[in-house]
């Protein structure tokens, strides 16, 4: 048998099988596919309650071992069945048939079966899954659902309700068929698309939305919670080429393409006389075009030292990929998550790396400072003094020394840091490397930092304690209080060695916010099968890469630009409604969250990093955007409104966010008093 290809698994599914050890030994031997779609049932075994039948239903479970079973075939139910029929002894007979091939495939230990197409107001259908998904919970079941029409010429497609939807229909059926199986991470979809696609490319839109993965280890086939399991390319659909090879029109190849990000499995489905090759033709032709669509870019290459945490770096594995953000303020950060931060692309070396980082973020910082010194500070004058107020291992400070060398002007730099292990690295810089002569480190927390007043006060301070979010990793507590003294009930900070008219990079920063739809962020952040009403998890923001967004309007700001100087009374706590119309409509499960940072702004050119999808920094792996979920999702439908509110809270010790749901239908407050997640002060 042929090797998964680029880790996608190829199957083929054909309306009968004969002799089920030729068929296997045929599709993966000669074929190379990875597995067969198999009738659990004698396809003329038909189940005439007025006549019932002496004969066994199938083939005896003898004719391949539990391995084979377990490892290569994915069980189909009987097209007959009918558990929505009109015909009250059809639909009985279908509940028995369907009930006993569900408890066959069980018996057999079949990693998945595939279920007709659902109709759209199938709910005796929905019972009977949903008594299947819960009886039989090691057993995935894949609904069929055509992406337009169901193809008209091969057998098998006569499987499913008489009525069947397509289309936008089809999602609907699907959705309502979820929604009434409560999610169930074992329920998902196996998507057809025939021989015509929707004329709407927002049609595949809305399954890009339900994305899906590689399994865990342990079965070949895999345990999959994601909606979109496979998605199938009959026969039929496919066009000759001039040497009479199958062949997928342009339009396929790139829904295909899309829908490959995913990685779902691939399978052909059609009668094993298709072609004079079988369907091994087409079984080539998929893993061709798989090893064309899927060769990772510079940024998706994995990097198996990568640490846990908000600025995992290489983007690949961490796709959909739910993370704790990290709290630098509250932890002290380790050296491998320094190292992550500072990482070069492109494969410089330990020294090289730590003057170079996230090719974007270090290059602007570097930029920003030139710009300042620039238009501040004339060369050959007194040194600017620059402190770094949360320094790392330097490499701020490295670019601040960077951007003196290019600039011609001089600065004395402090390295303010209160993590005691990367001080160790700082002190080590200053005594290793050039132009470190001119780095004093000061260990300790900004916050408390009694900085030598006169003559040494910052002509600029330069930070980088954003979160995704903008301020969650709590850059305004360390930052604010600019000149004015310490108030009460707030402790000293870092802006109060600020020189009066003195400059900060970043200048400004704002959090964005837009509706998610991605049931695939919503089950990973299920705690687990059976247990869903842990709260804490729903109420929990998260860092990921999103692989893919379906329905996502434009993001707006959360709230007026941030400005780490400001005026007055400090209270970093804020309120923030926003409305987003969906044009598209589909099922809301969250909120993404993203920032854009304005570092320094000279009137003539402007330098900034940004998350936010209109303004992204491209190549910038620094940040991956925030997962703020709901507790449950919700159906907004096309052309519909979601309207939201969030809150930033602040006490003496802590930092969190409330939010909540008010249109199309109002949720609870999610996070009251940050009783499921806070940041620590
Ligand atoms: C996100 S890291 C950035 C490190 C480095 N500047 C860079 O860009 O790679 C933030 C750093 O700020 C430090 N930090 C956070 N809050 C601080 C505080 N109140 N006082 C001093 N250092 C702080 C953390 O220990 C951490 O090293």
């Amino acid at each position: 048998m042929a090797r998964a290809a680029g880790n996608i698994e190829i199957g083929v599914s054909t309306p009968t099988v004969a002799d089920l050890k030729k068929h296997l030994a045929l599709a993966t031997d000669q074929w190379q596919a990875n597995f067969c779609v198999v009738p659990l049932a004698h396809p003329r075994y038909w189940r005439d309650h007025r006549r019932p039948r002496a004969e066994q239903f199938t083939r005896s479970d003898l004719v391949l071992d539990s391995n084979a079973w377990c490892r290569l075939v994915v069980g189909k139910l009987s097209p007959w069945i009918r558990l929505d029929s009109a015909d009250e002894a059809l639909r009985k007979q279908s509940e028995a048939a369907f009930k006993q091939e569900v408890a066959w495939a069980a018996h057999l230990n079949v990693p998945a079966v595939m279920l007709p197409p659902v109709g759209s107001d199938a709910v005796n259908y929905a019972h009977c899954v949903n008594q299947a998904l819960l009886s039989a919970p090691h057993i995935q079941f894949w609904v069929r659902v055509p992406i337009t029409h169901p193809p008209q010429s091969t057998a098998e497609a006569a499987g499913g309700d008489e009525d069947g939807s397509s289309g936008t229909g089809a999602w609907a059926s699907w959705n309502r068929l979820r929604c009434l199986c409560e999610h169930a991470p074992n329920l998902g979809v196996s998507l057809e698309l025939g021989a015509d696609l929707p004329d709407d490319e927002a049609e595949l839109e809305r399954w890009l939305g339900e994305p899906s993965t590689l399994g865990l280890p342990g079965s070949p086939l895999g345990i999959f919670r994601e909606p979109l399991r496979a998605v199938v390319t009959p026969a039929v659909a496919y066009l000759t080429n001039k040497r009479g090879y199958p062949t997928l029109s342009r339009r396929h190849q790139a829904a295909l393409a899309r829908l490959l990000q995913h990685k779902p499995r691939l399978l052909v489905s059609g009668r094993a006389d298709a072609h004079s090759e079988g369907l091994g033709a087409h079984v080539q032709y998929l893993r061709y075009l798989v090893s064309q669509r899927l060769a990772p870019s510079q940024q998706e290459r994995p990097q198996p030292r990568a640490a846990a945490g908000e600025s995992l770096r290489y983007e690949a594995p961490y796709y959909d990929f739910l993370q704790a953000p990290l709290q630098p303020l509250q932890d002290n950060l380790e050296s491998q998550t320094y190292e992550t931060f500072e990482k070069a692309g492109g494969g410089r070396g330990r020294q090289g790396a730590l003057r170079g980082g996230d090719p974007v973020k270090y290059e602007r910082y570097e930029r920003a400072v030139y710009l300042y010194l620039c238009q501040r500070h004339q060369p050959g004058g007194e040194p600017a003094v620059v402190m770094v107020v949360g320094a790392g291992r330097g490499p701020l400070v490295a670019a601040t020394l960077r951007a003196s060398a290019a600039s011609g002007r001089r600065v004395r730099a402090f390295a303010v840091e209160k993590n005691p292990n990367a001080v160790v690295t700082l002190r080590g810089r200053c005594a290793t490397e050039a132009g470190w002569d001119a780095v004093t480190v000061v260990p300790g927390d900004m916050r408390e930092w009694e900085a030598p007043r006169a003559p040494v006060l910052a002509d600029l301070l330069v930070s980088e304690l954003l979160g995704s979010w903008g301020d969650n990793e709590l850059s305004p507590e360390c930052l604010d209080g600019a000149q004015a003294p310490p108030q009460a009930g707030h402790e000293a900070r870092a802006q109060r060695y600020l020189k009066p008219g003195g400059a900060s990079i970043p200048t400004d920063y704002t959090s964005y916010v837009a509706p998610l739809s991605s049931s695939r962020l919503w089950n990973e952040a299920t705690p687990s099968q059976g247990t869903r009403d842990d709260l804490a998890h729903f109420e929990t923001q998260y860092v990921v890469k999103v692989h893919r967004m379906g329905v996502a309007p434009a993001p707006l700001a959360l709230a007026p630009t941030h400005d780490p100087r400001p005026s007055g009374a400090i209270d970093n706590s804020r309120v923030a409604q926003l409305s987003f119309d969906v044009p598209l409509g589909g099922e809301l499960h969250g909120f993404i969250g993203y920032f854009h940072s304005t570092l320094w702004d000279d009137g003539s050119e402007a330098v900034h990093i940004s998350t936010e999808p209109s303004t992204e920094s491209v190549g910038m792996f620094s940040w991956f955007p925030l997962f703020i979920p709901l507790r449950t999702p919700v159906l907004v439908p096309e052309g519909g409104r979601v309207e939201a509110a969030f809150w930033r809270n602040a006490s003496r010790h802590r930092v969190w966010y409330e939010w909540a749901l008010t249109e199309p239908q109002p949720s609870p407050i999610h996070n009251p008093n940050g009783r499921s997640y806070h940041i620590g002060l």
